[in-house]
C-alpha cells in the first residue's frame, strides 16, 4: 500500500510531458524519436503484433519479435516509458498478466539486432516486486547435486524451486516430463536456442541441456529462490548473464568415491559412466580453478556438506520464512487511460464527467525502479492501492 504523498497529483497532471495515450480500439501508436511503434490486436485471438514507422527513413518495418508475446485479450494501452521502452497495459486480463514491456532499444535489443542482423523488438512481462537471488549449482555428474537439492526443496519447500532443465537425452526410468526434464528434441531445442528462449545451454555428456528463461521465471513468480543445476559451461555463461546469483561448486572427496556413486546410482550405462568419469577430471579441474564460483564444497559426508551448504545460503540455526508481501494485481476495466507523471504511471479508470462515481478510480504504478527485463521478467514493479476520486480531483495524492 503506498504511503500519503508529498505532492498532489493534479499539479503533476497539468505538467505531464509525455501527455495521455488513450487506447484507440486495439491499436495503439507510441512515438520515440523518429520511429513510431505501432501495436494492434491483442483482441479476442489475436496476439498482439508490432510495425515500426521510421519517419527518417520513410519506411514500415516489421521487426523480429522476441520473448514471449502477450496473450491475447480484450485490447490494450500504451505509453512511451523511456527512450527504450514502452509500457502495455492488457485490457480485460488477469490481475498477474496485465502489465507488460516492448523494449525497443534495450541493450539487449540491441545485442540482437547486431546477432540477427535485422530489426529486433522484445516483450517482457512486467512483475510486481523483486526477485531473490538465485543459486547456481554446479559439479562432476554423479557427486550429489540432485542430493543436496532434494534436501533443500524438501526441508524449504516455501523457500526454494528448481529450474527444469531442457534435455535431448532419453529419460531415465521414473524420470517424469516437464518434472525432471523437459525432454526435446535436438532440432526443436536447436530452434528454441535461435529464438533466443534460453538463459544458456551446453553440450554435456553427448547431449544438448539448457536452461530457458522461462523455467527460471516461473519458479522466480512464485516469490522462490530457484536453483539451477548445471555443467560448468553452463554456470560460464550464466556468471555473463544479467542473472543474479551464487554459484556453487560440488567436488567429490576422491575420482574413485565419484565412480563409485555414479555406479551405485545405477541410472547409466557403462560407456555413459566412462565418459561422465573422464569429463569429470576437467570439470573439477576448472571448479577448483576458475572465477566462476564464489563456493567450493567437498561432499564427503553428506550431512555435513548439506549442513555447510545451508550456512552459505544464510540458513543456518532457526530459518523463520519470509514473509512476502502481498502482491496487488491490477485488475484493469477496459474503460481506461493512462498518464505518466515522472516516475508513476496513473490509470484512470472510469468516466468522471458521466459516469457512475462508485466505478471512478486510479491506479498508481511507480516504475522508478525497474530490473531485469527482455528476454526475462521485468521485475520491481510497485503497484499502489486504488485511489478513488468519488470526492473529487482536488487534493487527491499520489503516494511517494
Ligand atoms: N555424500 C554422499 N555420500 C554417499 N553417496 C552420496 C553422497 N551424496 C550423494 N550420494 C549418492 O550418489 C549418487 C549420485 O548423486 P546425485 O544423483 O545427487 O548426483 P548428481 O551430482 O546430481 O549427478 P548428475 O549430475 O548426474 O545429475 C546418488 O545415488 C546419491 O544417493
Ligand atoms: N549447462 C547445463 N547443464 C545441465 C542442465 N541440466 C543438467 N545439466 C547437467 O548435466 C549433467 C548431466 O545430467 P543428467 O541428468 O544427465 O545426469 C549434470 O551434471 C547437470 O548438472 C542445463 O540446463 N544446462
Amino acid at each position: 500500500m503506498g504511503k500519503a504523498s508529498a505532492f498532489l497529483i493534479d499539479d503533476l497532471l497539468n505538467g505531464v510531458q509525455n501527455g495521455v495515450l488513450k487506447s484507440k480500439g486495439c491499436e495503439t501508436a507510441t512515438t520515440i524519436r523518429d520511429r513510431t511503434y505501432v501495436i494492434s490486436g491483442g483482441d479476442d485471438a489475436l496476439a498482439l503484433e508490432v510495425q515500426i514507422f521510421d519517419k527518417a527513413a520513410n519506411k514500415r518495418i516489421i521487426p523480429t519479435v522476441l520473448g514471449t508475446k502477450p496473450m491475447p485479450g480484450k485490447g490494450h494501452s500504451a505509453i512511451q516509458l523511456d527512450e527504450n521502452k514502452i509500457l502495455i497495459l492488457k485490457k480485460g486480463s488477469t490481475s498477474d498478466d496485465c502489465i507488460w514491456f516492448l523494449e525497443v532499444d534495450s541493450t539487449y535489443v540491441r545485442e540482437q539486432k547486431k546477432k540477427l542482423d535485422t530489426e529486433v523488438v522484445a516483450w517482457s512481462k512486467g512483475m510486481e516486486g523483486n526477485a531473490d537471488m538465485q543459486i547456481v549449482i554446479s559439479g562432476p555428474s554423479g557427486v550429489g547435486k540432485g542430493t543436496l537439492i532434494s534436501m533443500l526443496k524438501d526441508e524449504f519447500p516455501s523457500m526454494f524451486g528448481f529450474s527444469v532443465s531442457h534435455t535431448t537425452r532419453a529419460p531415465r526410468i521414473g524420470e517424469e516430463d516437464g518434472v525432471h526434464y523437459h525432454f526435446t528434441d535436438k532440432n526443436v531445442m536447436e530452434q528454441e536456442i535461435k529464438d533466443g528462449k534460453f538463459l544458456e545451454f551446453a553440450s554435456v555428456h553427448g547431449n544438448l541441456y539448457g536452461t530457458s528463461i522461462e523455467a527460471v521465471e516461473v519458479v522466480a513468480d512464485a516469490g522462490k529462490r530457484c536453483i539451477l543445476d548445471i555443467d560448468v559451461q553452463g554456470a560460464r555463461s550464466v556468471r555473463a548473464s544479467a542473472l543474479d546469483a551464487i554459484f556453487i561448486f560440488i567436488c567429490p572427496p576422491s575420482m574413485e568415491e565419484l565412480e563409485k556413486r555414479l555406479r551405485a546410482r545405477g541410472t547409466d550405462a557403462e560407456e555413459q559412466v566412462l565418459k561422465r568419469l573422464r569429463n569429470a577430471k576437467t570439470e573439477i579441474q576448472q571448479g577448483e580453478k576458475s572465477d566462476i564460483f564464489d563456493h567450493i564444497l567437498y561432499n564427503d559426508k553428506l550431512e555435513d556438506c548439506y549442513k555447510k551448504l545451508k550456512e552459505l545460503l544464510g540458513l543456518k540455526g532457526n530459518v523463520t520464512t519470509k514473509q512476502k508481501s502481498a502482491s496487488h494485481g491490477i485488475d484493469l476495466p477496459v474503460d481506461h487511460s493512462v498518464s505518466k507523471i515522472n516516475d508513476k504511471i496513473v490509470i484512470t479508470c472510469g468516466t468522471p464527467e458521466h459516469g457512475n462515481e462508485s466505478k471512478n478510480f486510479r491506479i498508481v504504478l511507480n516504475v522508478s525502479a525497474l530490473k531485469g527485463g527482455a528476454p526475462g521478467r521485468t521485475r520491481g514493479i510497485e503497484v499502489y492501492d486504488v485511489i478513488s476520486f468519488s470526492d473529487g480531483l482536488n487534493g487527491m495524492k499520489l503516494p511517494n
